[in-house]
């Protein structure tokens, strides 16, 4: 058995577990990284980066089936569905370098490619190491959730770790979960030529706001993919090719099954008792200092913090606990500022309050400011018109922003910076920006905002007549 003393050791080599590695080893600490999987962990092998290629070959053959306006002929584009997860793998593939051991030592980390467990409060084991550290890093990350529903251990079924390895295509792809992974997947295999069901107990999109959601979900259901709400599956029976799902409300038939409906942390076999680290309900207990109160030794970061479950957000967190833990500084996660998107096409993008949290946190105080893409000349052009840009703004600073519409993930970034700065709307409003760009509705809400107070305002009239009549 061999010994490392370290002052960092890190259990998990996803985007939480990396960030931490990469900051705290460049900048002088010894740090250990323990992956027992792939390293790059859920978003490199089988979350963002394979999903957002299919989502792309996806869009490619939907672009193929239309543009009769603009003077191209459609045609049926011919799918491949083994060559789409050859191009996702290639995607997965040209990233893996960035994650990688051989990176990640050229660091100076020592990776150990091995499960992890506490044997004390101060020690971990792992493949016949044991590793002393002063501060321990759980980055241990999420899996999918498989409710116990009547049949599922009976069921084939597939989730985010099988489903990027189909190679043939599934004639009609039943999806349990509305959330942002069943219709993200929704969306990729009816435009690649599957049938998709999507059966949703509560609302679809449930967490953004209702009003956008929905309109998504109308252009989804036009698109061809059936989205069943309100519909708690409470059976699901079959064989492969051949599934059954039961709800409350009816039945659902299809060829495959995908189950979309939430994330569990992952914990076992770490030997948290031994280590006197508690857990929550959602995740491992740590305050806004992402640290556990029960051993002050041990952070959590990402899905393991159990709170937003993104690649942006466990990267955010390690800057957060690299503060503390490297400098000794006060330092605590907020989520006021953190942005989402849903990669749809159009996409659907949050950060900051909805309108309804905005209404309940600041009352009439609160002003809901739109600007429409299909008032966007470059929207327009491309004939991507369809799209909202929805402005929460409470005394002349945006306090949330939902953008449903063509690259609304990258448009939300603005609001997600003017937000985490306090950044006032006359700052957004006086950017000048280049034209045709679709960035220039972000300007407009802003505008919008000044330009009922500045076009309606009778002062403002008589000071301009008052001023033109002296002015040489
Ligand atoms: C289909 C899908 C699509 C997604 N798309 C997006 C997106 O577009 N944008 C976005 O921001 N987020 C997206 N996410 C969420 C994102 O993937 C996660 O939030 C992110 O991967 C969390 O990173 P993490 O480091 O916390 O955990 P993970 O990436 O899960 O890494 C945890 C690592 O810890 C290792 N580990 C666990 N226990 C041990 C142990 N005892 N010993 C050693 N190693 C251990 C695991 O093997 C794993 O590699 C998506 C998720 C899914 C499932
Ligand atoms: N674009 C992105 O950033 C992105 C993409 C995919 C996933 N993610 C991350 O992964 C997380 C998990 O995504 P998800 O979509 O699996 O979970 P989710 O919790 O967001 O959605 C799950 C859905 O399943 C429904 N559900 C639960 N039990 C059900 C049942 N028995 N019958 C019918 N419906 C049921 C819920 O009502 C909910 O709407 C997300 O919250 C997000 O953090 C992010």
């Amino acid at each position: 058995m061999s010994h490392i003393d370290c002052d960092i050791c890190i259990i998990g080599a996803g985007s939480g577990g990396l960030s931490v590695a990469a900051g705290a080893a460049q900048m002088g600490a010894r740090v250990v990284l323990i992956e027992k999987g792939e390293m790059g962990g859920d978003c490199l092998n089988r979350g963002c980066v394979p999903s957002k290629a299919l989502l792309a070959a996806a869009k490619q053959a939907h672009a193929m089936t239309k543009g009769a306006e603009m003077g191209i002929t459609p045609v049926a584009p011919e799918i491949d569905f083994a060559a789409v997860k050859d191009h996702v793998a290639r995607s997965i593939a040209t990233i893996a370098p960035v994650d990688s051991q051989e990176r990640y030592e050229g660091f100076g980390v020592t990776v150990i490619r091995e499960h992890a467990r506490f044997t004390s409060p101060e020690e971990i084991e792992a493949g016949g190491t044991t590793i002393k550290a002063r501060r321990f890093v759980l980055a241990t990350g999420s899996r999918p959730l498989v409710p116990p529903i009547d049949g599922i251990e009976d069921t084939p079924y597939l989730t985010n770790e099988t489903i990027f390895d189909l190679r043939e295509k599934p004639d009609h792809l039943l999806i349990i979960g509305g959330g942002p992974i069943g219709m993200e997947m929704a969306q990729a295999h009816r435009r690649l030529g599957c049938e998709v069901t999507v059966i949703e107990g509560a609302k679809a999109l449930g967490k953004d706001d209702p009003a956008l959601a929905r309109r998504l979900l109308t252009m989804l259901r036009d698109e061809g993919i059936r989205i069943e709400e309100g519909a708690k599956v409470t059976a699901v029976s079959g064989t492969e090719g051949a599934i059954r799902v039961e709800t409350e409300t009816g039945a659902f038939e299809g060829s495959h099954l995908l189950m979309a409906v939430g994330r569990e942390v992952v914990t076992e076999g770490l030997g948290l008792d031994v280590a006197h680290v508690k857990q929550g309900p959602k995740g491992i207990a740590v305050g806004d200092d992402l640290r556990s109160e029960t051993n002050r030794r041990v952070y959590a970061v990402g899905d393991a913090a159990g709170g937003l479950m993104f690649t942006h957000v466990a990267g955010y967190h390690a800057g957060v606990i690299i503060r503390s833990m490297l400098f000794g500084l006060p330092s605590k996660a907020k989520t006021a500022h953190i942005p989402w998107a849903t990669y749809t096409d159009p996409g659907l993008a949050q950060v900051g309050l909805t309108e309804r949290q905005a209404r309940e946190a600041h009352g009439d105080a609160l002003e809901v400011i739109r600007a429409e893409y299909d008032e966007n000349d470059r929207a327009i052009a491309e004939g991507r018109t369809a799209g909202t840009l929805k402005l929460m703004v409470v005394r002349g600073r945006p306090v949330g922003a939902t953008i449903l519409g063509a690259h609304a993930d990258d448009l939300i970034g603005v609001w997600a910076i003017a937000i985490a700065s306090g950044t006032k709307l006359s700052k957004i409003a006086g950017a000048v920006l280049p034209y045709p760009s679709l960035g220039e509705i972000n300007k407009r809400a802003a505008g919008n905002y000044f330009s009922s107070r500045l076009f309606g305002n009778e002062w403002v009239k008589t000071a301009v007549r008052a001023v033109q009549r002296w002015v040489p």
